[in-house]
């Protein structure tokens, strides 16, 4: 069952209930004739513990919205709030392990930035490798390890960072069916036990559909909050679930209008 909320948001006050705030966000890659508009006046309200999944079609500005709420880039108006200011964590399509260190290294990596002592890093790498059941790899090496494995890895590094906000673009879009269905239960088991607030770009609507308490759609290119869906369907889910191929089916359909609309 779903529900839709108004589009758009809502953009009054911060909260104590807001995690991640967009007001009115816009923006502009370059200037005069070749300006690139790739957000328009997105407001977006993302709740404590939430897990909101961003679709829309290619090009639309998904990543440049994740961007700005990592603070890699400064939107051209609006503002963004995340609550405690912190700095989300950030998970690609890619891995983007470094090849040199083994998967214990890349996990404590950003805690070693962090100058956390030795001691310390070897307990929470141990306890982050337990978490996404790499408890046996920590001597690997990235290239001896599969796709999902390594994605895994990318997670723990993530999590390493100890930050309430996750920010996730196509984390699984690079890996096969199977594997992407096991790495659903683990996100899934993962932002559950830590109470993370997660927003997950992506292209397939049945994973949005599989993982979101909420899935918003993005009009095309510039991109702006057209639909906002959330999905009652009980956890644990199955994507194969026929709950889940109706909500994946409304989506699409959605979809298929902003794209024809905009002659895609
Ligand atoms: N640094 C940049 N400079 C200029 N244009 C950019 C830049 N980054 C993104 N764009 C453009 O902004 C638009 C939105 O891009 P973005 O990558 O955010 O979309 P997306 O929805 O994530 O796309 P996809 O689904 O294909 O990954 C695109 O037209 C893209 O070419």
């Amino acid at each position: 069952m779903t529900s839709v909320l108004p589009a758009g948001g809502v953009a009054e006050q911060p909260t104590d209930r807001t995690a991640v705030r967009l007001s009115g966000v816009s923006k502009v890659y370059g200037r005069g004739p070749a300006a690139v508009h790739a957000l328009d006046n997105v407001s977006l309200d993302v709740a404590p513990g939430e897990f909101v999944c961003l679709v829309g079609a290619s090009g639309c500005g998904k990543s440049t919205l994740l961007s700005l709420v990592a603070d890699l880039d400064r939107p051209t108006a609006g503002t963004i709030e995340v609550a405690g200011g912190a700095r989300p964590g950030l998970m690609f399509q890619e891995p983007a392990l470094f090849p040199w260190l083994t998967v214990a290294g890349n996990v404590g990596l950003p805690m070693r930035l962090r100058k956390v002592s030795r001691a310390e890093r070897a307990e929470r790498v141990a306890e982050l490798l337990r978490t996404v059941h790499l408890d046996e790899f920590g001597r690997r090496r990235p290239h001896q390890l599969s796709g999902g494995m390594r994605q895994r890895v990318a997670m723990a590094r993530t999590l390493a960072l100890d930050t309430p906000v996750l920010l996730m673009d196509e984390p699984f879009g690079a890996l096969d069916a199977m594997t992407r269905d096991i790495l659903h239960d683990e996100i899934e088991r993962i932002w559950q036990q830590r109470g993370l607030t997660v927003l997950f770009v992506t292209h397939n609507v049945r994973e949005a559909a599989r993982l979101g308490d909420r899935i918003v759609l993005l009009s095309s290119r510039p991109g702006r909050v057209v639909a906002d869906w959330r999905v009652d369907v009980p956890r644990p889910r199955r994507i194969d679930s026929p709950e889940i191929a109706a909500i994946a089916a409304q989506v699409t359909d959605r979809l298929r209008e902003e794209v024809r609309r905009h002659g895609s």
